[in-house]
């Protein structure tokens, strides 16, 4: 993840500041040389970073804390502010009819990007098509339109035309039905000319809303030359950084964005349609600092419940605070769970457990409890549906007949049993709980929790925001 070491590695200066009131020299010091440290090492420009180092300098020695603030906590706010500066706003990107064209190198992301976009768009009840324009790169027609028909969006390409300009025409008339038009461009290994013809050719007959650049969070300090080179041309409105998920650094990407002068559009976190995130500046900040992404991750559950219940129209997570919690509430849970995506991705949006905590567990630990969970899945589909809807029913015999009809040892089936039953015991709890409790519990959460809220996203960490 971009800048990854930054959040740990400032997490360690920061809590050397744990129970002191008042910074000093050296501590502002030693913060800002591990800043340095970091944001090179992730290929962010050098003067990039000298100058967001000395306002850090400036500001934590500068400006008093406010009353009842720890250092450790006043640091992290300019930390936090400077680096939202840094990035600036998200791109617009309006949920209304528009034709968004993508631009970049070869590899970088775009048709895939392309077509995880279509999906967005789609599931914010626009009606979506990707126009696939790259007649360069021989495998592209068929990706693009596979990865569409997996989003399930309107797609034209045509892979018997080399002209991409008549591509484009064609593809925007063919799919008039459609309200956001997504049109994918040819890349090149390097910025040729012929590139920059060709772009600027298709640029004028789709004459776009929007161009963005597609950029792999891998790429370092070329992306600055890359970024103005395609802005002098088409000029960029705004940036997808790709390949989040991987081990990349992301620093070059970012000062390509800075560089430009535009905006972070789009995120890209993986190869799957639906992983793609909308660019938040807040929450963006608060996962990279440790601080978690309350919103993102509200955003992730709702939309794998909704999908969860989708597949299986009887089943409503609803029922469960009204009701009991079956074995079959917990399996769609456990379904919804996996549709969030990567376990260690959502961890990072939990406040207080994103870098701190998640660093402190072995490295395997997520795969276990993912490993964990198809077993619990596997069990699951070896029981009854009276089983399922009535745990109590299995008793030893049961447990073994499980055991032998998922492959899985007894031990697990008991702790699964076991496991249910806790989960069960907890959600009675809420259960008893009114409306109000409810909101009030939501509330404190909220303000406890980082991502999205401003400053609140700080309280987590100490006393700001509340
Ligand atoms: N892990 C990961 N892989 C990605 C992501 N985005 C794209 N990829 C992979 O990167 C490779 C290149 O992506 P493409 O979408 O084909 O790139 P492109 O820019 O269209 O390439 P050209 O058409 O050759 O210019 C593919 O194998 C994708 O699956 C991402 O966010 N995460």
């Amino acid at each position: 993840m971009v800048l990854d070491n930054l959040g740990s590695s400032l997490r360690g200066s920061l809590d050397k500041l744990q129970g002191k009131s008042r910074l000093s020299e050296e501590d502002v010091e030693e913060i800002v040389k591990e800043i340095q440290r970091s944001l090179l090492s992730a290929d962010v420009d050098v003067s990039l970073v000298m100058d967001l180092s000395s306002s850090i300098k400036e500001r934590a020695t500068e400006e008093e804390p406010p009353g009842g603030t720890s250092a450790r906590d006043h640091v992290l706010k300019i930390v936090y502010e400077e680096l939202v500066g840094l990035i600036g706003e998200s791109t617009e990107i309006p949920l209304e009819p528009q034709t968004i064209m993508l631009a970049g190198l070869q590899g970088s992301g775009k048709t895939t990007t392309a077509a995880k976009m279509a999906w967005w768009f789609s599931k914010k009840g626009l009606r979506p098509a990707v126009v696939q324009t790259d007649t360069f790169r021989p495998g592209a027609y068929d990706q693009a339109k596979q990865m569409c028909e997996r989003a399930e969006v309107d797609f034209y390409g045509d892979p018997d035309e080399e002209d991409p300009v008549k591509i484009a025409r064609e593809g925007l008339e063919e799919t008039d039905d459609a309200d956001v038009h997504i049109v994918d461009t040819a890349g090149r290994h390097a910025l040729e000319d012929s590139l920059i013809d060709e772009i600027e050719d298709i640029e004028s007959v789709v004459n776009p809303d929007l161009s963005l650049l597609v950029l792999d969070a891998a790429i370092g300090q070329g992306a600055k030359e890359q970024a103005r080179e395609f802005d002098d041309s088409i000029g960029i409105g705004g940036v997808v950084i790709t390949k989040l998920d991987g081990t990349a650094k992301g620093g070059g990407a970012l000062t390509a964005v800075n560089e430009t002068d535009s905006s972070i559009a789009f995120l890209g976190t993986g190869e799957t349609v639906q992983d793609i995130e909308r660019f938040e500046p807040n929450g963006f900040i608060s996962r990279l600092l440790g601080m978690g992404d309350l919103k993102q991750l509200s955003e992730r559950v709702e939309r794998a419940m909704a999908e969860t219940q989708e597949e299986d129209e009887d089943w409503d997570p609803e029922d469960i605070m009204k009701g009991s919690f079956t074995l079959k509430d917990m399996q769609k849970q456990m379904e919804a769970m996996n549709k969030m995506g990567p376990l260690d991705q959502v961890l990072d949006m939990i406040p207080g457990l994103g870098g701190g905590l998640k660093d402190q567990l072995p490295d395997d630990a997520m795969d276990v409890t993912q490993d964990r969970m198809r077993s619990f899945d596997v069990i699951m589909d070896s029981m009854t549906e009276e089983e399922l809807e009535n745990p109590r029913v299995i008793g030893a015999s049961r447990v073994e007949r499980i055991s032998r009809g998922s492959g899985q040892d007894e031990e697990l089936v008991r702790e699964l049993l076991q496991q249910h039953k806790m989960m069960e015991r907890t959600l009675k709890q809420f259960q008893g709980m009114g409306d109000g409790d409810m909101q009030r519990m939501m509330k404190k959460l909220e303000n406890q929790g980082g991502g999205g809220g401003g400053m609140g996203g700080m309280g987590g960490l100490g006393p700001f925001g509340d």
